[in-house]
């Protein structure tokens, strides 16, 4: 197990991705729907606020709602729901620290050494970005929306956005990525539709 120092920590920024339109959820606003005792989003903040120097909120609907938690909330920049992408380019454009983390709003498990690992990869492979895959080297499943990103590269993914790309694992095409094996996949289960809001609670 690696830890995270404080230093290292004090360089990244956390952000969470709320700002779909979970069609799957009915349009619900994802980030605000009860599961077990809380919101979505607040079970996220919990796992996630210990790992990050400060968190940023990445909603385009109920803004008001979403800053009562006590972080900054941003809006995707462009119109017309571009995908996660958008998110991530907000969350860079108000980021001040040389390292963001990214989280969906849809994940209570999160893994909580999901900061530590990803950065002591990054470290040591000095790549762009990391990021987390669940399985193994042998049958990887990269899990796109858990991803460390140094700032600076900002430029790279708007020029993608600029010419129409969506893709989440389309962005960072030149740069170098470096995928992070967490053994529990069901850290990163997502709940998409109201049944398996459901089906989680005990
Ligand atoms: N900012 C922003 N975030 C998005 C957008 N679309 C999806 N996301 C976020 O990306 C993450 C993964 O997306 P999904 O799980 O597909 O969520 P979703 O798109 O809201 O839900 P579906 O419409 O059911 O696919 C979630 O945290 C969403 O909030 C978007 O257009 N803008
Ligand atoms: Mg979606």
């Amino acid at each position: 197990m690696v830890n995270i120092t404080e230093l290292q920590k004090s360089l990244i920024t956390g952000l969470i991705l709320a700002g779909g339109r979970a069609t799957r959820m009915q349009e619900l606003d994802k980030g605000l729907q009860i599961f077990r005792d809380a919101t979505l989003i607040e079970h996220v903040i919990k796992r996630f606020a210990p790992q990050v120097n400060s968190i940023i909120i990445n909603a385009n609907r109920n803004q008001p709602t979403y800053s009562e938690l006590g972080y900054p909330v941003v809006s995707d920049v462009r119109a017309d729901y571009a995908g996660p992408l958008a998110g991530l380019e907000a969350g860079l454009l108000a980021c001040e620290t040389p390292y963001l983390l990214t989280v969906p709003c849809d994940s209570p498990f999160l893994p909580l050494n999901l900061a530590s690992k990803l950065m002591h990869e990054l470290e040591r492979t000095n790549a762009d970005l990391a990021m987390a895959c669940s399985g193994n080297s042998a049958q990887p499943c990269l899990q796109p929306v858990f991803c460390l990103i140094k700032t600076m590269h900002l430029n790279r993914l708007q020029a993608y956005l600029n010419g129409g790309g969506r893709k989440m694992s389309g962005w960072f095409d030149g740069l170098t990525m470096t995928p992070v094996y967490f053994e529990n996949e069901t850290e990163f289960t997502n709940l998409n539709t109201l049944d398996e809001l459901g089906l989680y609670s005990p």
